[in-house]
């Protein structure tokens, strides 16, 4: 008999964020395992379009008239015509946990056949602690059949809180588009069983596919940002709030995984437009990455939005000279904060909120 404990639904505490322009026939393969939960679903590009959405779901759906509409000027720093507006719907959510995941990923399989409940396996994930101070050889020492190794320092045991949990993908990599171009046949079939804490002071290309997150510990520096209609630079959304979450995760002592769950990637987006997308973050990147390796933030920041904004400023004066698209990415990341503090009022916001409003 089983003696595994039981994963918590969490269907009350957890919303599924997806961003999409067609109709969401994906949902019937995850039926079984979205049911239960409530849906959030971000409608990009043309707001007239109906998005049929299948029986049985429960959903609220917004559009670029609704994003507008609930932000006025603020809707500014919400990517339009790209993924990256998901991260409206990380805002407008009232629950502690995000799952999103993109319209074209379906159920995987493991190696014994058996279909993938992704999100039981990211709620796992959040749910136990991470290791970002002492990589533990045998990874996941919090799974079932596996331990901390000998030589772990039994100080350091108990981890610390997991705050994003990244999952994988079966089927089409998420690769770049010149490694697109080159591999275009390349399909990922390796199955790898595997949790792993990301060490403290490494970053990571976040992919936002596959990808959860507790909203209540981290969901201010989850900003995907400001890309497509407009922008010099696309598919760069997931990046660059995985190395804003990252920096901060590391600063408040936060734990973030990546491995299982694998979802099954269906679609390759087109490499050429993707190259066109990627052109200048290809270049950028080499010195964005720097920047966050070496970005430091405040002992004074003990909040993400206070580390984020501390963020912000430094990518107006360090990254500014290299486009000024970064003087307009740093003002929106200052926006996303403001619109996320009016939309989550908090105590210690609502304070500075009637301090201002007095003035
Ligand atoms: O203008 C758009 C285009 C697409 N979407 C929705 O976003 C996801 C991802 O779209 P798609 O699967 O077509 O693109 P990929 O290249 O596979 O996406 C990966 O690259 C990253 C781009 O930033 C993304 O995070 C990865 O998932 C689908 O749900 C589309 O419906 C959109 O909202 N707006
Ligand atoms: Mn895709």
């Amino acid at each position: 008999m089983s003696t595994t404990p039981s994963t918590p639904l969490l269907k009350d505490e957890l919303d599924i964020v997806i961003p999409t322009i067609r109709n969401l026939d994906f949902l019937e393969q995850w039926r079984p395992f979205f049911e239960k939960y409530h849906l959030i679903i971000v409608q990009d590009g043309d707001p007239s379009k109906v998005i049929k959405v299948p029986e049985g779901f429960d959903y609220e759906l917004y559009n670029r008239n609704d994003i507008n509409r609930i932000l006025g000027p603020k809707a500014s720093c919400i990517s339009f015509k790209d993924s990256a507006c998901r991260c409206f719907g990380y805002m407008v959510s009232k629950k502690k946990y995000i799952f999103t995941i993109d319209d074209d990923c379906f159920v995987a399989k493991d190696p014994t056949g058996k279909e993938i409940n992704a999100l039981q396996q990211h709620i796992k994930n959040l749910l136990s602690p991470s290791t970002p101070h002492f990589f533990n050889t045998l990874y996941d020492p919090y799974r079932e059949g596996a331990d901390f190794v000998r030589g772990y320092p039994f100080s350091m045991r108990e981890g610390v809180k997991t705050a994003v949990s990244h999952g994988l993908w079966l089927n089409i990599p998420d690769y770049d588009a010149p490694t697109q171009l080159v591999k275009p046949r390349e399909r990922n079939t390796r199955y790898v069983d595997s949790v792993m804490t990301i060490p403290k002071g490494t970053l990571f290309p976040m992919c936002g596919m596959n990808l959860a997150f507790d909203r209540e510990v981290i969901g201010p520096a989850m900003y995907f940002g400001l890309m497509g209609d407009g922008q010099p630079i696309g598919r760069y959304d997931d990046m660059w709030a995985g190395w804003c979450t990252k920096v901060i995760c590391d600063h408040l002592n936060l734990g973030i995984k990546t491995g299982l769950p694998y979802i099954w990637h269906s679609k390759a987006s087109n490499p050429f437009v993707n190259l066109k997308k990627e052109y200048n973050g290809i270049f950028w990147q080499e010195e964005i990455i720097p920047f966050f390796q070496t970005a430091t933030l405040s002992k004074e920041s003990t909040t993400v939005q206070a580390c984020y904004i501390e963020l912000a400023k430094q990518v107006k004066e360090k990254l500014s000279k290299i486009d000024p698209y970064f003087t307009k990415l740093a003002d929106a990341m200052v926006t996303w904060i403001e619109a996320w503090d009016e939309l989550n009022p908090t105590g210690e916001n609502l304070a500075k909120l009637s301090i201002s409003s007095k003035k």
